[in-house]
């Protein structure tokens, strides 16, 4: 069984019209259930940003049978990542890019200030790399998918942030600092939270706006949704290892 996030009801509208309501977790999450390109599957809706996403993916997984977590949605595109609005990313890892310090000597990361965020053996800091195996069969089938439906597509470093980039000069900052390429709200405490479950991790994001200066009108939230969900029914059809179908 697979099991779906994603962080607001209206980006997962088009998969949870096709699955049951089955009343929320623990935490208030709703959650849904049934079956999506033959697949059996649950779907959490988190909430936005970190806090909501951590105490989601928690609740959920410390009493599921889920075998991996697809989690899914809109992100802002970094310059440089050659993604525009309506194209397709892919995460290799989750930069939680804001955990750390001030100081009058400029930001000091979690490294830096010696907290990691996992103390596993090496420790993990503001970086939490995703499932290497479904990593490459996400880039495998996306790339395809995306050039038939003639978006661009790109895997990369995802950045979560607290507060959504606002001008150009804070994305080059951040895309520099990070090497990212998309930026969003929940993924780094989703990746954070599936690892210390040990339960393996894709995440997808469908590009609603340029994280550069923030001009609402031109952001698309429908292409970006659209794409996104098309591609999570895609990669279903075909994933790997799910052998309770
Ligand atoms: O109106 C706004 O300024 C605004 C800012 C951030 C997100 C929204 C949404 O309605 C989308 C919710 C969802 O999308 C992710 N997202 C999309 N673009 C960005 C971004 O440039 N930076 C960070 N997150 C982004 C995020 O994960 C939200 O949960 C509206």
């Amino acid at each position: 069984m697979i099991a779906l996030f994603a962080a607001m009801e209206f980006e997962a509208r088009q998969l949870t019209g096709r699955l049951t309501p089955a009343g929320t977790l623990p935490g208030r999450f709703p959650l849904y259930r049934g079956r999506l390109a033959g697949r059996r599957v649950e779907l959490v809706l988190t909430g936005p940003g970190k806090a909501n996403a951590a105490a989601a993916a928690a609740s959920y997984l410390a009493s599921s049978a889920a075998n991996a977590c697809l989690l899914f949605g809109c992100g802002g595109a970094y310059a440089g990542s050659g993604l525009q609005i309506g194209d397709l990313a892919l995460a290799e890892s989750e930069i939680l890019l804001d955990e750390g310090s001030d100081s009058p000597d400029g930001f000091l990361d979690l490294r830096q200030l010696g907290l990691p965020l996992l103390p596993e053996e090496p420790p993990l800091f503001n970086r939490i790399p995703l499932d290497d195996r479904l990593f490459r069969f996400g880039r495998e089938r996306l790339r395809p998918f995306a050039a038939k439906t003639g978006r661009a597509f790109a895997g990369g470093p995802f950045v979560t942030v607290s507060t959504c980039t606002g001008t150009d000069r804070q994305g080059e900052t951040r895309a520099r600092a990070s090497d990212g390429i998309c930026e969003n709200m929940e993924g780094g405490a989703l990746a954070l939270t599936a690892r210390r479950y040990r339960i393996p991790l894709l995440e997808l994001r469908g590009i609603s706006n340029l994280a550069g200066r923030r001009e609402r009108q031109n952001w698309d939230l429908p292409k970006a949704m659209e794409i996104a969900q098309q591609a999570v029914l895609h990669l279903l059809e075909t994933w790997p290892g799910d052998d309770d179908d």
